[in-house]
């Protein structure tokens, strides 16, 4: 089972939003990193088939320029805000995509009913729709994207907004069904990349500048994260000049963790890089000496 993308690509009159993305994707979590505006969307919606863009689209051998509608039953989505009526509802919301899936009305009541349970929803479901908090309306925005059992998973920021407790139903959930789904999810909260997925495409300025597992990516950073306890009024200093990851108050001065090519301060030490750093290295520019 794979989904493969070739040559993808969408411009905004002459702004290149996804440049010439090409990969192929098999059952599990794939992570979809990148800064704001870095093209996230706008590719799973090219996936999605709600924009067109250049270049081919593959779920096996099923085409989705030739063949949509099929492509598209294997797909669920969850984009970041998704449209619903404010009065119905949760049930009526939920039937209603079930009829908009053309899914058949035992499976969907039985489909329903589980899902429901397994992200805490059940005691909602004769609640009205504008009534649900943000952390209920991600959830119902994953339900409705599961409902139909898909092959192909695409979760646009799925898990903004979610307190620690629904994070780690969704995390469970989504490690039930990465086996035997392509889980496309986009973020940009790197603490949940880290816990669930299998490997991870960083998106910068529309393109896939990287696409690994987490070890592997990390290594291109090896040597360029450090760690130094440097006097309080070195800091703001080198605050200026590097990339900092993190800076805290101690009572002997302030402990910086610094990603940056050269070595920032006679006293830094080389240290593992994590993903927070990796992050840093890419999207966040380093100031040069003056
Ligand atoms: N309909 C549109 N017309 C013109 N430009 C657009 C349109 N939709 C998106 N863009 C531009 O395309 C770029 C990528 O947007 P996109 O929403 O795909 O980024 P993103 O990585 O998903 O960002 P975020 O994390 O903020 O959701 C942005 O510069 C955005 O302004």
């Amino acid at each position: 089972m794979e989904l493969t993308l070739e040559h993808v690509s969408k411009k905004y009159k002459e702004n290149d939003v996804v440049k010439d993305v090409n990969v192929s994707l098999k059952p599990g979590v794939h992570a979809l990193l990148g800064a704001n505006g870095s093209g996230k969307t706008t590719l799973m919606r090219l996936i999605c088939g709600l924009l067109k863009g250049e270049g081919s689209i593959h779920f096996d051998d099923i085409d989705a320029s030739l063949e949509y509608e099929n492509f598209a039953s294997h797909i669920g989505y969850m984009p970041q805000n998704f449209g619903y009526y404010p009065h119905y509802t949760l049930k009526e919301f939920l039937d209603y995509m079930a009829i908009v899936k053309n899914l058949n009305k035992d499976y969907s009541e039985k489909r329903i009913l589980s899902l429901v349970k397994e992200l805490g929803l059940e005691n909602q479901l004769n609640k009205k729709m504008k009534t649900l908090s943000g952390g209920m309306l991600r959830r119902v925005g994953i339900i409705q994207a599961l409902l139909s059992e898909p092959e192909i998973l695409i979760l646009d920021e799925p898990t903004a907004g979610l307190d620690p407790k629904e994070r780690i139903v969704f995390r469970n959930l989504i490690a039930s069904l990465s086996q035997s789904t392509i889980i496309l999810l986009s973020t940009h909260i790197v603490s949940d990349i880290e816990s669930i997925a299998d490997d991870i495409l960083i998106m910068k300025e529309g393109e896939i500048i990287m696409h690994g597992i987490y070890e592997d990516l990390i290594k291109v950073i090896k040597g360029k994260v450090w760690e130094v306890l440097v006097p309080k009024q070195d800091a703001s200093s080198l605050m200026k000049r590097y990339r900092v990851v993190k800076n805290h108050n101690q009572n002997n001065g302030v402990y910086m963790r610094i990603v940056s090519d050269l070595k920032p301060h006679d006293e830094a030490i080389a240290v593992i890089p994590d993903l927070d750093d990796l992050y840093l290295y890419y999207f966040v520019e380093e100031v040069a000496y003056d």
